[in-house]
């Protein structure tokens, strides 16, 4: 474990901003006195844009390059045309520093709320393909405006891209008690790239004999997820296909503002990001009402990452204490939360 820790924080827009200010401050109060937490904040976002054009230089890669670890807020921002900051940063970002393992846990705490009736043991965690699938641009428009436009949007697959993640996949399910495992694809219909992901699936799994696999269509998942989700450990899939998978698995599972994720890069050649599954939230950004438990957790997932496993594991104390109080409760601030999160790490 390093005894310093050298931080890229990227608020972000709308409760980006909010948000990763509260995780600081509970980062702040978890770690131990003798560890120096050294942090660099960069203004990436929408404001950025306005002002200078850009999005994320080869100069700002190198200095991100430089860091242990990067905590994110969220980007995006309604006065940016859909997809600049999207695609010419955070996917910019997750493909350059090789996040090809996007950790997307979900874990139903007691007393906390869901949609679903009774109350369901929800404890399961996303590996989502994070540098392939249709995500890496790999498309175009012909004939744009006129009624007979074309626009294509390949989703790619290589068997390198696909094993290295299943293969994380299948450690991480073997790591856990139920040691299960399942391919969430479309390979009825996408056959060309669901072959390819089911028979990777099958041949890494020889290497796991003690890990029990099963197999879903994308769209059964979303049944699941909803009437039985304790069938799931671990579930491993492609890129847009987790995208989707975890925003339903974070509304039955306490809602978007609990939902945190790491991009990481497994083999530590680049730093890994760590951010609030949920996004800039125009509609109640400057409010003070984002729960900033998303970017708390994901606060947790990063200090797991670099050793700080007792910190990481109080951290998930706290907040679960945290929710579990909330129960008839008036709706605090993001403040209020961060204050009694940061209060409750410090002991
Ligand atoms: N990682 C990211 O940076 C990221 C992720 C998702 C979306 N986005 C971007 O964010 C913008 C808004 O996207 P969207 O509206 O589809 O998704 P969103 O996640 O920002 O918001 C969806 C809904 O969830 C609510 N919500 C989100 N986070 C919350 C929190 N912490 N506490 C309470 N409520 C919360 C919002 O108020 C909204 O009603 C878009 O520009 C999108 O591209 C960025
Ligand atoms: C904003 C967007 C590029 C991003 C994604 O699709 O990965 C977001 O929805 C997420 O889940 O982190
Ligand atoms: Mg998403």
């Amino acid at each position: 474990m390093s005894r310093s820790i050298n931080l890229a924080v990227i608020p972000g827009d709308g409760i980006g901003q909010e948000v990763v200010a509260e995780g600081l401050k509970v980062l702040s109060a978890a770690l131990p006195q003798e560890t120096k937490l050294e942090t660099k904040e960069y203004d990436f976002g929408a404001r950025r844009y306005h002002a200078t054009g850009q999005t994320l230089t080869d100069q700002d890669l190198a200095e991100l390059k430089a860091h242990d670890a990067i905590l994110l807020g969220a980007i995006g921002d309604p006065s940016v045309p859909s997809g600049v900051l999207e695609r010419g940063f955070l996917l910019k970002l997750r493909f350059a520093f090789d996040h090809y393992v996007n950790l997307r846990p979900s874990k139903l705490f007691p007393g906390v709320g869901t949609p679903l009736a009774g109350s369901p043991e929800i404890d399961f965690v996303v590996v989502r393909e994070g540098t392939e699938g249709p995500y890496t641009g790999n498309g175009g428009a012909i004939r744009t405006g006129t009624p007979h436009e074309v626009a294509t949007e390949v989703s790619l697959n290589t068997a390198y891209g696909i094993e290295r993640v299943v293969r994380d996949a299948y450690t991480r399910a073997q790591a856990r008690p139920r040691k299960k495992l399942t391919l969430v694809h479309k390979n009825n219909v996408l056959v060309h790239a669901g072959s390819l992901w089911t028979r990777i699936f099958e041949a890494v799994g020889k290497e796991f004999p003690d890990v029990s696999t099963d197999y879903l269509h994308v769209d059964a998942t979303m049944i699941f997820l909803v009437t039985q989700p304790e069938r799931f450990d671990v579930i491993v899939t492609d890129n847009l296909f987790g995208d989707i998978v975890t925003d339903l698995a974070a509304a039955v599972s306490g809602g978007i503002g609990v939902a945190a994720s790491g991009n990481i890069n497994p083999s530590r050649e680049f730093p890994s990001m760590f951010e609030p599954v949920h996004g800039s939230a125009p509609d109640i950004a400057g409010l003070s009402k984002a729960d900033p438990s998303a970017t708390v957790l994901s606060v947790a997932l990063l200090l797991r990452h670099l050793g700080y496993d007792a910190e990481a594991d109080r951290i998930d104390a706290a907040v679960q204490a945290d929710l579990a109080e909330r129960a008839g409760k008036p709706a605090r601030s993001t403040v209020e939360i961060g204050d009694a999160l940061a209060a409750r790490v410090a002991g």
